[in-house]
């Protein structure tokens, strides 16, 4: 479970968030939606310990990200960029970082499998596309086996296949009882694959509910969004 009370970031004499809270409940997909901007990067970098909130918590099963006993194996992230150095081979980064964090090495098969890139294993990372470096950042947030899993948008540059492979892993993640984050400003996207839905705007939480509590009245979910946060009523 993720649990964010009051969470309130002030950069200078901006507040970028103003007092947020919400939750990302275990068997769930929940989606962190917003426009550029809006504060969702800001959040997930309070809850993953990579920023200090000036007020508030975020917390990762009761406890902030600096206090979890074995992050690995609770959390998996993916913020931005797969973290792996031009020259390493994708099996290479994955055995370095199981090797740091005393994982079995032979997790690095098994993510890669599950990812899909077994076959571009022995290729230089410096030399994958977009889409693969987002597959390599998934393979190394899931070498923990994590029970929660914490993505900034994951769907950005993954090709119509990536998508719906994403989309049905996610689903699978939720389904075998473990909590999934994910953040997007693409609403199309999102509505197949969440339960749940928090839609933040300027700082400020406006909504939070379940899908069909946030859809609510509007035709779709990008309806509901940019009503939300462009204040435009648009078709009810
Ligand atoms: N390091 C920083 N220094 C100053 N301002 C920042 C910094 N990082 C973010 N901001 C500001 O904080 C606000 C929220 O940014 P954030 O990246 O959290 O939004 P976002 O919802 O993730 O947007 P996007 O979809 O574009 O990634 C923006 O106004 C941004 O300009």
């Amino acid at each position: 479970m993720l649990t964010i009370e009051n969470l309130v970031k002030r950069r200078g004499s901006q507040e970028i968030l103003a007092g947020i809270s919400f939750r990302a409940r275990p068997g769930r997909v929940t989606g962190f939606l917003g426009p550029n901007g809006a504060g969702k990067s800001s959040t997930l970098r309070v809850l993953l310990g990579l920023d200090r909130a000036t007020s508030g918590t975020a917390l990762i099963d009761g406890v902030p990200f600096a206090r979890l006993r074995d992050p690995l194996t609770t959390v998996g992230a993916v913020l931005d960029g797969s973290g792996a150095h031009r020259a390493r081979t994708g099996r290479a980064h994955l055995r370095w970082v199981a090797r740091s964090a005393g994982l079995p090495r032979a997790r690095v098969g098994e993510v890669l499998e599950t990812v899909g890139l077994t076959h571009a294993a022995s290729k230089r990372t410096g030399g994958y596309s977009l889409g693969m470096g987002r597959r390599l950042a998934l393979a190394t947030a899931l070498l923990g086996d994590p029970r929660i899993l914490v993505l900034d948008e994951p769907v950005n540059g993954l090709d119509p296949e990536g998508i719906r492979w994403i989309r049905t892993f996610l689903r699978e993640r939720a389904a075998s009882g473990r909590t999934v984050l994910l953040s997007s400003h693409l609403m199309g996207e999102l509505a197949e694959t969440v339960d749940d839905v928090v839609v933040i705007d300027k700082g400020v939480i406006v909504a939070d509910g379940t899908l069909a509590e946030v859809t609510g009245a509007y035709r779709t979910l990008e309806d509901a969004f940019f009503a939300l946060t462009t204040g435009d009523g648009g078709p009810r």
